[in-house]
Formats: structure tokens, sequence, C-alpha cells
């Protein structure tokens, strides 16, 4: 058996981060960026006003008051996206809109409400302190830095950004796309009746959740029964559209493991147990002559989402050009008592509770469920955490200072 750590190193070395490609920017949504984007302009490019009003010399309004106002003429009307060149002198101003460039020697913006709102003339009610109002350039931006790094995920902001500094595409790390395959004769479609025997393919569902909530594009291929030939036929099938392959059930002790026979054949995948509970059996490499990387995961429910956190997820990390970090882990107080199997690294449902009690040495409590069986699937829609049970420890009394896996997403 090898350790956990063993088998994580092995799965990221089979993958790399896919080649950067430039895409239009709402095709770049949800890759990471593979450059950092460096503003060729200032933001805002001039000084501009904040507000409706107008754009005035601070000494002209320093004596405005309520009952006494400061009239002065407006000599222009500026508006957002105006490209005149306007400029004040002593006793003048000028009505400006928001976003509006600034004429020469203004000094500061009164808005409209402080004003009588006048077009030709206006009424000034209040003084304006120099700036007021008043967006310098380069306040957002100041050309030459960087915006965004390599690395950051592509989202709403990051898009915003880039359009704003006049780019329409960016140079990303593609979501990598994830063909889920479950096997095994039992497995039927839902809703479609089962007869005795029969399951419900659930794990394609789940993994493929999974795989969009990792950022990616996840295709469910659904499910082979346990015919070989069908097994590869749809393996070639699914090559030209998958950067990695995920496969369900099939790799352990049973006869019928289709997954073992044809890839142990077909490719250069290979077999193992890894010293954890649940997630035993697991199965790596590559297949076919464009050597698309392939995880066996087993067939159990449980076992197959929990695989999914500790190798899938942080080998689409890698894909995308992220560090492949492990999960994050909270230390925790058990509120129960736990049993664990000598020798394996148990991962075990729990709930995972803030308390904020500051006596404790955490602030967290975490409750491991009752049904831990890695058919109990149920059990693991109730939780939000993996407590974590080291390979040599058997039994754990309530109270204990436990490693836990917060379930990203879970709340
Ligand atoms: N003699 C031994 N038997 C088993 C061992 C062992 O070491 N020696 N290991 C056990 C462990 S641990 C696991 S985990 C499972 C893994 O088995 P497989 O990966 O070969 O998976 P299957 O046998 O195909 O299925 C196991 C279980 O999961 C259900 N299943 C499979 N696919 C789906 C699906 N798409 N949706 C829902 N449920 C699915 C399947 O019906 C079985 O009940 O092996 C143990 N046995
Ligand atoms: O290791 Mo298996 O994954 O317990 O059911």
């Amino acid at each position: 058996m090898r350790t956990v750590e063993q088998h994580l190193a092995e799965v990221l070395d089979l993958v790399r981060p896919l080649e950067p490609i430039e895409l239009d920017l709402l095709r770049a949504q949800g890759g990471v960026l593979a450059e950092p984007v460096v503003s060729q302009v200032s933001l805002p490019q001039v000084d501009n006003s904040a507000m409706d009003g107008y754009a005035v010399r601070v000494a002209d309004v320093a004596a405005a008051t309520e009952d006494d106002p400061v009239h002065l003429p407006v000599i222009a009307d500026i508006a957002a996206g105006d490209t005149a060149t306007h400029a004040l002198r002593d006793g003048l101003c000028a009505r400006i809109m928001t976003g509006a460039p600034l004429p020469a020697h203004a000094q500061a913006v009164v808005p409209v409400e402080w004003t009588d709102g006048g077009q030709a003339r206006v009424a000034i009610r209040r003084p304006a302190p120099t700036g007021n109002a008043i967006r310098r350039s380069g306040e957002d931006i100041e050309a030459g830095t960087t915006v965004l790094r390599r690395g950051m995920r592509v989202g709403a902001a990051e898009i915003g950004v880039l359009a704003a500094v006049g780019r329409d595409t960016a140079l990303v790390h593609p979501r990598p796309r994830v063909v889920v395959l479950g096997t095994g004769a039992e497995l039927v479609d839902p809703p479609n009746p089962l007869r005795p025997g029969q399951i419900w393919d659930s794990n394609s569902y789940a993994l493929t959740a999974a795989v969009t909530e990792a950022g990616c594009v996840g295709y469910r291929y659904g499910f082979v029964g346990d015919d070989p030939r069908s097994f590869m036929d749809t393996l070639e099938d699914v090559l030209l559209q998958a950067d990695l392959v995920v496969t369900t059930g099939g790799v352990s002790m049973g006869a019928y493991d289709i997954v073992k026979e044809v890839l142990s054949q077909y490719g250069t995948v290979t077999f193992d147990r890894v010293a954890m509970q649940p997630g035993m059996p697991q199965g790596l490499g590559t297949i076919s002559e464009s050597k698309v990387p392939i995880l066996t995961l087993p067939g159990n429910p449980v076992s197959a989402y929990v695989s999914f956190y500790l190798f899938v997820l942080p080998a689409l990390r890698r894909m995308q050009g992220l560090s492949p970090e492990p999960p994050t882990t909270v230390r925790a107080h058990l509120a129960s008592p736990v049993t664990s199997p000598q020798g394996r690294r148990s991962y075990l449902r729990a709930v995972l509770e803030y308390r904020g009690d500051t006596a404790q040495k955490s602030a967290y409590t975490v409750e491991a469920v009752s049904r831990q069986g890695s058919h109990q699937l149920s059990a693991l829609a109730e939780t939000n955490a993996l407590v974590v049970v080291p390979e040599q420890i058997t039994e754990l009394p309530a109270g204990s200072l436990v490693e836990t896996i917060a379930l990203p997403g879970r709340e």
C-alpha cells in the first residue's frame, strides 16, 4: 500500500498546466491568467468630475452662503465624452456632468444640489474646498502598473478591469475539459425503472458537478456496463474532448472489474491501494497515443467523492496553472469519540461548527456522523467537513484536537 502523499505526488506528476491561449474576454471567463496584465494607460485618463454640478475656481465660491449665494456666469456645458478643450478664468464657471473632463484651471466641483441649477448664470450656496468632487488622473490605475497578476482566475471583476484598460482578449490557461465516466453492469440512468439489484448512477452526476465547482468543464458521459469492448470504444470516443478522464468503479478485486482489465492493456495505467479510508483502490496513468491522463476512482459513492477532493482537485488546479495546494484544514475539538482502521488514514464525514469559545485551543468543534459506510451517500450530503485520523491511530476520545478539512462550498 502506498501513502496518500505518494499517490498524490504521482497524480500531480501526470498532469501539466494546459497550454495558455488568447481568448476573447467573455470566453476567458473562468480561465486562469497566464500573463500579468500591465495597463498601458492611466485611469482615469484625465482629471474629471465625480458629480453633476459646476466646475469652479475655489476663491470664487469661498464666500457663498445659503442666505447670500455667489452668482457666476456659466461659460460652458461639459458632458461626459466631451472632447473639446475648455478653460476657466477667475469669476467664471462651467456646468459639468459626472465623468466629464475638467476644464483647465478648474479647482473644484460644486454639486448641483448646492446651487439653483442655472444654465446661463448659477447661484451657488456653499463654498467648495480644492479638489472637491474631482477624480484625478491615475487615481485608479497608473500607466505601467500591473493590474492583474498571473494565476488569478478571470471572473467578472477581472473581465471589467481588462476591458477598462482597453483589452479585448486575455491569455489564459483554459478551463480543463474533464470527461466523467461510470462503470458497472448494475447502473441505470435515473429516472428509468430499476430491476432488483440495479442502482441509479449517481457518481457520474456528483463528479461532473464537482468538476464544475472546481472551475472546469465537466462532460458527464454516463456509464458503461461490464463489457470491455464497449468500454474501450467509449474511451476512444471521449478522448478527443478530454484533457482528463475520470472513471469510477471497477478497480478493486471483483471478477468483472473491466477498468482494470482494459486499462492494464490499453495505455499505461497502474492500479494500487492507498492507505486511506474511504478511497483505497486507485489507478492512474495515460491512455492512447495522445497520452490523455486518466484517474480511476473507486465505485463506492463516498469513496469517489473523497478521492475527488484529495486527488482530482489538486490535479485540476495544476492543469489550470494554479498551485496544487493541499486542502485547507482547521483544528477542531471532537464532539464525540471516533474509531479508525489501523494502517489507513481515515477521512470521516463530519459537521464542522464554529463555536467561538476562546477559552479552548480551537474555536471549532467537529462531530463525525454515525453513518460512515462508503456507500452512505446521504450522510455525505449532511456534512461539510472531513476529520483526518492518522494511519496509526485507531480511536480518539471526545475533546481530542483533530485536523479537519473544510469541504469547499459546503456551508
Ligand atoms: N475483496 C475485496 N473487495 C473489495 C475491496 C477489496 O480490497 N477486496 N475493496 C473495497 C473497497 S475499499 C472499495 S472502495 C470498493 C471499490 O470497488 P470498485 O472500484 O471496483 O467499484 P465497483 O465494485 O464497481 O462498485 C463499488 C460499489 O459502488 C457502487 N457504484 C459503482 N458505480 C457507481 C455509480 N456510478 N453510481 C453509484 N454507485 C456506484 C457499486 O454498485 C458498488 O456497490 O470495492 C470494495 N470491495
Ligand atoms: O476504500 Mo473503500 O473506498 O472504503 O469503500
